[in-house]
């Protein structure tokens, strides 16, 4: 049998106020005097690095303060060479999927500790151990590192605003045809299939359907399935080995959209809109993917994403070859302009 290693995380807290306590919870994984540098962007470090601050020095640790604003190769590799340089013990990711990204790919390569603080529910990459770079025209996923310990304070989540939410839903929507993609690729390709992985990527999109009126309301419970479901479908990307399980021809969409569009939607966002128009080539249920997302107030079309129509075509003609190597759906040579145009409008997104 071929060699397979799976990482998981290690610690997970989830509660109303723990930010304030994150130097407890991760006393388990940095030693007093530990160095921690906290990875994070303009609006969250201005709202949430000195509570964190406060948190870490009470518990003896130094602290500072990385500010980025994207998740290009080139940032990670900055703050990659300065965790090495300054010799860094700890490596936080304090806010969305851009700080997260760019700390677990810096903690991979300088062999620091991660701590992963998301502050909205907006992607998966809370739990995952890849980190989505932007580089060289396209998105890449690149190999770094499951948290050590992810801290999920409820309460800042919930100050959130709701769109980055409500993208988090349209993120786990698109397991349904990730998994769909993967099993073609295992037929077509013979390329590795884990049953087990697939699954709980699928259980995290249909825990989330089930609660989609709850999660529309904004409640705490709502916000509690939505964080439980993104990192479950984190873990099955810890136990596929690979983004496989979490991400098909709608990442494939999404990602060719945010290259293509002048106003970039978030990822989820454009997770979901890709979502009805891969489920409709897999010949499922599209209408009710469309519902799912319409009943959380989630975008279904490019108005509502705010890209043009032509964007949506010209992302829908450019996604397979995103990343050749993944087999999807869209086939090997994609589709061509008026099969892209046509999806899109039989499905409503243009
Ligand atoms: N590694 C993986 O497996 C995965 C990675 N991803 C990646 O994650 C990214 C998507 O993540 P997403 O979070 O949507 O995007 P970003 O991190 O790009 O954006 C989040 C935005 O929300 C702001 N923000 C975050 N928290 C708060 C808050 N509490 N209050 C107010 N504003 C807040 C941030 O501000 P500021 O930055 O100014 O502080 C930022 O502008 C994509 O690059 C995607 O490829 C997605 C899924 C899985
Ligand atoms: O977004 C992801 C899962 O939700 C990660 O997938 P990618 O490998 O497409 O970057
Ligand atoms: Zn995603």
């Amino acid at each position: 049998m071929s060699f397979h290693r799976i990482d998981l995380p290690r610690t997970i807290v989830v509660g109303g106020g723990v930010l304030d306590k994150a130097g407890s919870y991760i006393s388990g994984v940095a030693q007093r005097g530990s160095y921690v540098l906290v990875v994070s962007g303009h609006t969250v470090s201005s709202r949430y690095f000195e509570r964190l601050r406060a948190s870490l020095e009470a518990e003896g640790l130094t602290v500072g303060l990385k500010i980025v604003r994207d998740a290009s190769v080139e940032t990670a590799e900055e703050v990659a060479r300065e965790a090495a340089e300054s010799r860094i013990d700890v490596v936080a990711g304090l806010g969305g999927g851009k700080s997260i990204d760019v700390a677990k790919y810096a903690s991979k390569r300088s062999g620091a500790v991660f701590i992963s603080i998301p502050t909205v529910a907006s992607h998966d990459g809370i739990t995952s151990p890849f980190s989505s770079l932007k580089g060289f025209g396209k998105p890449i996923s690149r190999p770094a590192k499951a948290p050590d310990a992810i801290i999920i304070d409820v309460d800042v989540i919930a100050e959130a605003p709701r769109r980055y939410n409500i993208a988090g839903f349209g993120d786990l929507i698109g397991k349904y045809t990730a998994v769909l993609d993967w099993r073609l690729a295992h037929k077509l390709r013979l390329e590795y299939y884990g049953e087990y992985a697939a699954s709980l990527a699928l259980l995290s999109a249909k825990h989330v359907s089930q609660y989609a009126e709850e999660i529309a309301l904004g409640t705490r419970e709502g916000y509690r399935v939505l964080l439980e479901a993104l990192v479950s479908s984190g873990v099955s990307m810890c136990i596929a080995g690979s983004t496989r399980p979490a991400s098909g021809s709608e990442h494939l969409f999404a990602h060719a959209l945010h290259i293509v569009a002048r106003n970039k939607p978030l990822h989820g966002e454009a997770v979901g809109v890709g979502t009805i128009m891969m489920a409709y080539l897999h010949g499922k249920n599209w209408r009710r993917i469309r519902g799912l997302l319409k009943t959380v107030g989630a975008p279904t079309n490019a108005r509502e994403l705010g890209v043009t129509e032509d964007e949506v075509v010209e992302a829908l003609t450019i996604a397979a070859r995103i990343r050749p190597e993944r087999y999807t759906i869209l086939g090997e040579k994609g589709l061509t302009r008026e099969a892209a145009e046509a999806l899109a409008r039989k499905t409503g997104v243009i």
